[in-house]
């Protein structure tokens, strides 16, 4: 049988890749795109942390990485969006709209955008995309998101992600294929996807689930409680993403189960690290002392919940995570809130329509 892609071209890379934001992650991100063969700009805010990435070729928010001599990096956003044909905006969640903003003044018109921040925005309940499509109307966007610790992805270790585009009438918008072979290399591998709000969803609240898988490994627990918070966890993705306009299915994949197996099962993880601290007791003014890198799910915890409330979407995992860090329940009593809520069914048995007898008394 006659390959049906025959005779089509394969889409073309682009050139020239411009990273702002310098945490890990954009770093990371451009020492991949640079990899993968493209030119490369990484915007660090800070002027002197820019600075003495450039020449030392290590950034503190990545360490035990050189950044290869080819990626330019400078402090100047003006000088790294000048000539690129590609931005991705790599910048913790709660700062994305004023980079943003930024960033439309000086990137010229038309050059898309990858947007690689997890979370929704607090306040406005606003998606990554939102933030973007409100701060850059007009221009065209995308979401990356997925399982994807920045250390191994810049170590070359095996990483899979989802490129999403907004849908359009005729399947899968090009811009998806353009960007996966822009960003893909033999050891880092873009699936693309029509879903961006089912992609966010899911690398939005994995980060609060992290904190409670975080806060029960604190407290002692094994392996029970982890496994019921994740398959649990992944019911209340489920439910925003639906809310939201997103598919169910899209968290089943790398972007929802991917990216939630990883953080809530690895101390690799910030948001799980900082849920271990104060399950073992830390304040959380002494978890997060010293930390510099972000932990998304903190804010998040009251975004999405927040999001929850207004859409009448039920995630207690989440509510759960933001009284405790809200200082209004302690650990203990928010456990057994969770396990003694009415009898209810699973998902799938809910969404079949399935009738649930509650119990007497
Ligand atoms: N680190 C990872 O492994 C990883 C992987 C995938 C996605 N992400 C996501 O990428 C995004 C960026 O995270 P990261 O890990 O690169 O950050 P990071 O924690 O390594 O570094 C913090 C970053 O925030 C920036 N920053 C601080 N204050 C700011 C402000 N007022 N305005 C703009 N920027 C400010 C700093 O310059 C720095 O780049 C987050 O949404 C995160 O969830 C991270
Ligand atoms: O370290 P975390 O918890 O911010 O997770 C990093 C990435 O989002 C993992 O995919």
């Amino acid at each position: 049988m006659a390959d049906e892609r025959a005779g089509e071209a394969a889409p073309l890379p682009f050139g020239t890749v411009a990273v702002v934001g310098g945490g890990a992650w954009g770093t990371a991100l451009a020492m991949v795109a640079e990899r993968a063969g493209r030119s490369v700009r990484l915007w660090i805010r800070e002027p002197e942390a820019a600075r003495a990435a450039a020449d030392s070729r290590r950034n503190p928010f990545l360490p035990g990485h050189v950044i290869p001599p080819a990626i330019a990096i400078t402090s100047r956003l003006d000088a790294v969006l000048h000539g690129a044909d590609l931005a991705l905006l790599v910048i913790p969640s709660q700062f994305l709209r004023r980079v943003a903003a930024e960033v439309e003044r000086q990137l010229a018109p038309g050059v898309p955008v990858l947007v690689c921040s997890k979370g929704i925005e607090a306040g406005t309940g606003a998606l990554m995309t939102a933030v973007v499509a409100a701060e850059m109307p007009g221009r065209p966007h995308a979401v990356l998101s997925g399982p994807s610790f920045a250390d191994e992805a810049a170590a070359g270790q095996p990483t899979a992600v989802t490129i999403a585009v907004p849908p359009t009438a005729g399947g899968i918008d090009p811009l998806a294929a353009r960007l996966a072979v822009t960003m893909g290399t033999a050891t880092f591998r873009p699936y693309v996807s029509d879903d961006p709000a089912g992609v966010e969803v899911g690398g939005a609240v994995k980060n609060v689930l992290a904190i409670a898988c975080g806060m029960a490994a604190g407290r002692g627990y094994g392996s029970n409680p982890r496994a019921a918070l994740i398959a649990r966890g992944l019911a209340e993705m489920q439910r925003l993403a639906d809310a939201l306009g997103g598919r169910r299915d899209t968290v089943s994949g790398l972007a929802g189960v991917g990216d939630l197996t990883l953080t809530c099962s690895s101390e690799q993880s910030r948001n799980f690290s900082f849920g271990k601290a104060l399950g073992g007791g830390l304040s959380i003014e002494a978890a997060l002392a010293g930390r510099t890198a972000v932990v998304e799910g903190w804010a998040n915890a009251r975004s999405v919940t927040e999001l929850a409330d207004r859409l009448g979407v039920d995630m207690p995992i989440c509510a759960t995570v933001k009284a405790i860090l809200d200082g209004g329940l302690s650990i203990e009593d928010a456990i057994h809130g969770l396990l003694t809520r009415p009898i209810t069914a699973e998902p799938w048995a809910l969404a079949a329509g399935v009738q649930v007898p509650h119990p007497a008394g």
